[in-house]
């Protein structure tokens, strides 16, 4: 549905995208994961035909970013980081200026004002002045005005950035919804915990490069390295010690009492490590697998990446 291949991208002397691969299935919340100045905003722009790559292919529902830039147009809603609204309408005059842009005036344009303002819960809101709505009002209001012409793809640049908590839950609950109506998105975002429980796919991004992509629950299936947390009547020295000694075991933490590490190995190495804790004389009260959050697996990679 969406894809890129070998994209790049410079600005000046930076090399914001450095041959970028991803694939975002049809149907896919796809969560595209990077920090700051990873590249993700330059490669929405790209995907959404206003910017132009310096190489490389970047496909959309079969549209072609450099030959079918209108084409392409057609099919994608973009909501970008930073958004202008015009302080001096109301936001039921915002979208229907919005759908005139689009050729869309009359009876349909008001059906459409008020079936966007209801997806958005912000049909209360119709005669108030833009200027006036909070931010997270403003977030959904330029999100329905990213669905104007309905397109098949949606691409969101950090729709949960500066949202108060409230805010992020009504714009997941809107995302879910838009996600049953079949559309293919893909939301950017450096926080990773916000797109856990929203997406279906991620992409990890790091200087312009694809780190890692793939469905959900693969990426969190955490078989490469499982987290382990052990907790000891008295000093967990002993324990540390050991395990910093033991091949493919690495400390996370280490407190007092209780120590985090990562290992990679199956039940029967991780049953010996334990062994090898005890026979050095901790005395263990607690020891249990924690979960691979998406937050560890980014950061694994990403610092893979930088060891390489
Ligand atoms: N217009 C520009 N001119 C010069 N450099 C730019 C421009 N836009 C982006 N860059 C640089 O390109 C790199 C990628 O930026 P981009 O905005 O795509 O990253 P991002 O992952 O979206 O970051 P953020 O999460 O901060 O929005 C960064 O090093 C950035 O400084």
């Amino acid at each position: 549905m969406i894809s890129t291949s070998g994209l790049i991208k410079k600005y000046g002397r930076t090399l914001a995208l450095q041959g970028l691969d991803i694939n975002v299935p049809e149907g896919a919340v796809y969560g595209f994961i990077g920090r700051n100045g990873a590249g993700k905003t330059t490669t929405l722009r790209i995907l959404a035909g206003l910017l132009i790559p310096d190489a490389g292919r970047a496909e959309v529902a079969g549209r072609d970013v450099l030959r079918d830039p209108r084409g392409v147009r057609e099919v994608v809603g973009y909501m970008p980081d930073f958004f202008g609204v015009y302080d001096d309408l109301r936001v039921g005059e915002y979208l229907l200026f919005y759908a005139a842009a689009y050729g869309i005036r009359g009876a349909t344009a008001q059906k459409l004002r008020d079936d966007l303002l209801e997806l958005v819960e912000l049909g209360h809101k119709r005669d108030a002045f833009v200027d006036t709505l909070s931010r997270g009002m403003q977030q959904r209001l330029c999100l329905a005005r990213s669905l104007i012409h309905d397109p098949k793809v949606l691409l969101l640049d950090e729709p949960a950035s500066g949202l108060d908590p409230l805010a992020r839950v009504e714009m997941r609950e809107i995302l879910r919804e838009l996600c049953r109506l079949g559309k293919t998105i893909i939301i950017s975002s450096h926080i990773l915990s916000e797109l856990a429980d929203l997406c279906t796919h991620v992409g990890m991004i790091s200087e312009g490069r694809l780190l890692r992509q793939g469905p959900l629950n693969e990426m969190l299936a955490g078989d490469r390295v499982r987290k382990f947390i052990l907790r000891s009547n008295g000093p967990a020295r002993a324990a540390v010690e050991v395990i910093e000694g033991w091949p493919g075991a690495a400390v996370l933490n280490a407190a007092d009492e209780q120590v985090e590490f990562r290992m990679s190995g199956d039940a029967a190495e991780v049953a010996g490590l334990l062994k090898g804790i005890i026979g050095a004389g901790a005395e263990v009260v607690h020891f249990a697998q924690t979960e691979q959050s998406l937050e560890d697996t980014f950061i694994q990679l990403a610092r893979e990446v930088q060891e390489q």
